[in-house]
């Protein structure tokens, strides 16, 4: 993939990502509140606008037991399973096989009401991370989705208004070996998530259904997806 015409934007974006991802809330720049908490998973936003659109950033924590990094990126990234956990979602379609690591896609997401419907083009990037910190750790896992023009499908031609996004998955891996040497199982891995999200709603929407969308679906989306991943992966060999 590293002669595609998007090599270079990928490259520059996935570092630029993960690099985010990595900081904690406390270092990313203040002005980050929690907004939803459940369990493990904390959710937190900061209110931006731009040009009167709100655009507010958003990163969510969540530590998972019983799956690894891999599995979970491999399980975002992969678009045989997105109808079963991407609620939201009326439409995909894969409009390039760039690599077995890069695919172009389009989606359509369901209307909410009062606004109008949305559509996306996007690439999306699956790769491994060396993890530098802890040099004998398991491997970083990483998707980074995000929004870019495709000739066959300008924007706001049809019904849908286009949305333009940079989304970054991040998970870790954590190992705690059973005491008795016993063969490793799901009892002893975890995985540490971070989701990270920009999404520029497009056309205009008010600002008080942007919000209480995303109050409600975010904190909707990693609990329903997270819990798909342990789902499929549990009667399964782990994918490290
Ligand atoms: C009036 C509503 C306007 C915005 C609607 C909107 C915007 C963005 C998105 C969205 C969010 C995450 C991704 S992804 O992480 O790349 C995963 C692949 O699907 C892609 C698209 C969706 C939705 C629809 C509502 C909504 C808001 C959050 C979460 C889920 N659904």
């Amino acid at each position: 993939a590293s002669q595609h015409r998007l090599w270079p934007e990928i490259e520059k974006t996935v570092k630029q990502q993960v690099a985010m991802a990595r900081m904690g809330i406390g270092e990313c720049g203040s002005g980050w509140q929690l907004f939803a908490e459940d369990g493990e998973m904390k959710m937190y936003r900061r209110e931006e606008e731009i040009d009167g659109m709100v655009v507010d950033p958003l990163k969510a924590v969540h530590v998972v037991k019983g799956i690894t990094g891999h599995e979970v990126c491999h399980h975002f990234f992969s678009p045989q399973y997105r109808y079963d956990w991407e609620t939201t979602l009326e439409q995909m379609t894969v409009l390039e096989t760039i690599s077995d690591d890069t695919l172009l896609f389009l989606q359509t997401h369901k209307r909410i009401w009062p606004a109008s419907q949305r559509d996306v083009v996007f690439w999306s990037h699956i790769r491994k991370l060396p993890n530098d910190q802890d040099r004998d750790g398991p491997d970083i896992w990483t998707v980074v989705n995000n929004s870019t023009g495709h000739p066959d499908h300008p924007a706001n031609v049809g019904k849908c208004v286009r949305i333009f996004l940079t989304v970054c998955l991040l998970c870790q891996t954590r190992v705690n070996p059973p005491k008795d040497g016993t063969p490793l199982s799901r009892e002893n891995v975890s995985c540490k998530i971070t989701y990270c999200s920009v999404v520029n709603p497009g056309g205009w929407a008010p600002a008080s259904v942007l919000r209480a969308v995303y109050k409600r679906e975010y904190p909707k989306f990693l609990k329903r997806f997270t819990a798909y991943v342990t789902n499929q992966t549990k009667n399964k060999p782990i994918m490290f």
